[in-house]
């Protein structure tokens, strides 16, 4: 008994003098937080806590896996890399949870405010209830491709490494799949200093704006609707899943609306890659790969460069603009790119990936594109636009006059268009000059009478 007495005793003296030390250690710390806070400034402090934070997630960083996730898949070739854009869109989603600081403001030509990740600061996202910690860095400037922060690092745990690459990357990827699907505008790129720019597309152009025969419309939206549901049959016939349009005919006939009218339509961005503007086939593989699946790469005017341009007549191309003008000649011939290597990367680009792939070349002058590119299996269906005929009038009148249905002078522009050869551009200028339907249509009649007049002179 004596001795248990002792032994609580002792402990319990034993727990006293703990307590003790407790007490003194937590008043030191008190008056040390005190003296810390009113001695060391704020920014002092926080800058000390961050030192401490970098020395210590070196210890914790043994168990965590970093991904990189650069720009450019491949910056020789400069294949893009979509998870990349995926994560440059997906994380400004996180705004309002992890984001202190975002790049955000309105681009020209385009309506909505844009955000952008610019900063190297870390954005926390959650998933399935687990932290991913992003961060956008700088790399060289050819891994940049000419612009600062060009790599997301992807920290997580070790023990979420399946997860990530299961569900997560995924997740992150569908997400951005369905943001571009719904956004509403459609982009346009333009290739300035070797690169591609993007802007809205702000042609108003639709297929029911277009004033094409009837039939002919009909055709070209069977096409792409087709196309865009034969991705199973593709597949299983072993070929590529894309498809290539020629547009010919008279400038005014509405190559470039149609072009509009099928991204609109398709919800497809569009290249618009000039020729002119290429210096090597390095430089024109790249300016291909780096556009992204579901997109339209248009070349306009394609006759009018002389790799392009019919072997045969060798008058050379029709349209000669400086920068052909420029390159051609043997001291300068080196820095274009070469027509097998056109044909080469529209191959290339067919058979890499499996998403839609669509190619468009515009010409005034069909018969002056070498016949190599013309082929089906790279131009499928070309399309001849012509001068205003028939029905094709009654949509201009609805979208400039709205004018719907009948009116008394319908048949009888109808049957001047018949007789002259004028181009939907021209018709539309003059459906501008007056404001009341009635007025506009009597200038076109004298207008076409006169154009009628002079044919027969
Ligand atoms: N088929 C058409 N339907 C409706 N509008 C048209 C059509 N063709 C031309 N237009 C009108 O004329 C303008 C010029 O047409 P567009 O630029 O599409 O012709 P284009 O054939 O591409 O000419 P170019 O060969 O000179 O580039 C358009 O903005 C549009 O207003």
């Amino acid at each position: 008994m004596g001795l248990y007495t002792r032994n609580v005793f002792s402990s319990f003296s034993s727990a006293s003098s703990w307590f003790e030390l407790y007490a003194a250690f937590s008043t030191l710390m008190m008056l040390l937080r005190t003296a810390i806070n009113e001695l060391i400034p704020p920014q002092v402090r926080s800058f000390i806590v961050s030192k401490l934070d970098v020395l210590f997630s070196k210890y914790q960083a043994k168990s965590n896996i970093t991904l990189r996730i650069t720009q450019l898949w491949d910056e020789f070739n400069g294949e893009r890399n979509e998870l990349f854009d995926a994560a440059q869109e997906y994380l400004p989603t996180k705004i309002s949870h992890t984001f202190k600081s975002l790049k955000v403001g309105r681009l020209q030509n385009e309506k909505h405010l844009e955000f952008a990740v610019d900063t190297s600061e870390k954005v926390v996202d959650e998933f399935e209830g687990t932290k991913f910690t992003w961060k956008l860095d700088e790399g060289s400037k050819d891994e940049c491709n000419g612009y600062g922060r060009c790599f997301f690092e992807l920290t997580f745990n070790e023990k979420q490494r399946e997860m990530v690459l299961d569900r997560y990357i995924p997740h992150v990827l569908k997400t951005y799949d369905t943001m571009k699907a719904q956004r509403r505008e459609v982009k346009i790129y333009s290739r300035i200093n070797n690169y591609w720019n993007a802007s809205d597309l702000s042609h108003p152009a639709t297929f029911d704006s277009l004033a094409l025969s009837p039939e002919l419309k009909k055709e070209i939206i069977d096409d792409l609707a087709r196309f865009l549901e034969r991705k199973e049959l593709y597949k299983k016939v072993g070929k590529p899943w894309k498809r290539g349009y020629l547009l010919y005919g008279p400038p005014g006939t509405g190559k470039s609306s149609l072009i509009a009218a099928m991204a609109n339509y398709l919800k497809f961005d569009v290249y618009d890659l000039e020729l002119s503007a290429i210096y090597s086939d390095s430089n024109l593989k790249r300016s291909m790969k780096e556009a992204s699946n579901r997109s339209i790469i248009v070349i306009e005017d394609v006759d009018c460069n002389k790799e392009t341009h019919a072997r045969s007549k060798l008058n050379g191309p029709s349209c000669n603009t400086d920068s052909d003008s420029d390159r051609e000649g043997p001291e300068t011939s080196t820095k274009s790119f070469t027509l097998s290597g056109l044909l080469n990367y529209m191959d290339g680009l067919w058979s890499s990936g499996g998403e839609e792939r669509i190619v468009i070349f515009t010409t005034n002058h069909r018969e002056k594109i070498d016949p190599a590119l013309l082929r089906p299996g790279r131009m499928d269906m070309h399309i001849h636009l012509s001068f205003l005929k028939g029905k094709a009038f009654h949509v201009l009148a609805s979208n400039y006059l709205d004018i719907k249905g009948y009116h008394p002078l319908l048949e009888q522009i109808e049957g001047l268009l018949e007789k002259v050869d004028v181009t939907p551009a021209v018709v539309a200028e003059q459906l501008m000059r007056y404001e009341k339907p009635d007025v506009c249509l009597e200038a076109l009649v004298q207008f076409l009478k006169e154009m009628d007049k002079s044919n027969l002179e």
